[in-house]
């Protein structure tokens, strides 16, 4: 007998018919699952806070790519990075605004930093003794932005690795962390042999925040005032839109190109 039947489809064609379908359904249903899995992933928006130069893009950079930038310039209003974690059996999106510490590139972004954040890494460079004492001042900052005071926020003393300039005691940060409840770390973006302290520091915040209530996910419409002034403040690395858009030298605080 001839494999043959109506239609020109095989005997095994017809049986295996219906089971393709099921197929095809299954994969559908896997596919519709794998993106419902997706679209319910909470995103999570950390704010990395510190006066200029304290190494905020390069922690953010290295936690994220993996690696030292090669070169760095001063942030102008805010770069983004994000990372998928997993804590415990959750995937979480952790959505990083590495923000600008000079003055000029962050006043006009500034009340956009603060909405909806759900936990604050606060950077000083533990060989300049100002960074560190300026923290009160961000601390403030934060406050005057009613920033919810129960939200995770951490203490990271950079540049470890710049062993014989090292002004900020130990003794000294970790008090002032006591005093504001918050963990420290001492690390260095640059030092390849830390790159696991600098993931623990982002880890700790992940902890800190799979174990809260969900919260309203941050989108980018919240903090985009306009697309021009979109171009001029916002930076999202990776973006074609928006790659290579921000740059900006130290030193140079009375370029008049300044954008503020
Ligand atoms: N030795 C050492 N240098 C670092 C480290 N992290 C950053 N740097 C250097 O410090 C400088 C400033 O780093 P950035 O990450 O751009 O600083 P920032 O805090 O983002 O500065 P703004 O964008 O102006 O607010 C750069 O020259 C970096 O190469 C570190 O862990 N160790
Ligand atoms: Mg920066």
């Amino acid at each position: 007998m001839s494999g043959e039947a109506a239609g020109g489809q095989t005997l095994s064609e017809i049986a295996q018919g219906p089971r393709s379908e099921a197929v095809v359904e299954t994969a559908e249903a896997g596919a519709v699952k794998v993106v419902e899995k997706q679209a319910q992933r909470r995103i999570f928006k950390i704010i990395v806070i510190g006066d200029s130069n304290v190494g905020k893009t390069c922690l953010t950079y290295r936690f994220c790519l993996g690696k030292f930038p090669d070169k760095t310039e001063a942030t102008i209003g805010v770069d983004f990075r994000e990372k998928s974690v997993q804590v415990d059996t959750e995937h979480l999106k952790l959505q990083l605004w590495d923000t600008a510490g000079q003055e000029r590139f962050r006043k006009s972004m500034v009340q956009h930093y603060y909405r909806n954040v759900h936990a604050v890494v606060f950077v000083y460079d533990m060989t300049k003794m100002s960074s560190f004492e300026n923290m009160p001042a961000w601390i403030e900052e934060c406050d005057r932005h009613n920033l919810n005071k129960n939200i995770p926020r951490i203490l990271v003393g950079n540049k470890c690795d710049v062993m014989e300039r090292i002004a900020v005691n130990t003794n000294l940060a970790q008090k002032f962390a006591d005093s504001h409840n918050m963990p420290l770390f001492e690390t260095s973006a640059k030092d390849d042999g830390r790159a696991n302290h600098v993931d623990a520091i982002f880890m700790t915040v992940a902890h800190k925040l799979k174990n809260s209530k969900p919260m309203m996910p941050p989108h980018l419409a919240d903090f985009v005032p306009g697309d021009t002034q979109r171009r001029d403040f916002v930076n999202l690395r990776g973006s074609p839109r928006h790659r290579g858009l921000q740059s900006a030298s130290r030193g140079e605080e009375e370029k008049s190109d300044c954008p503020c």
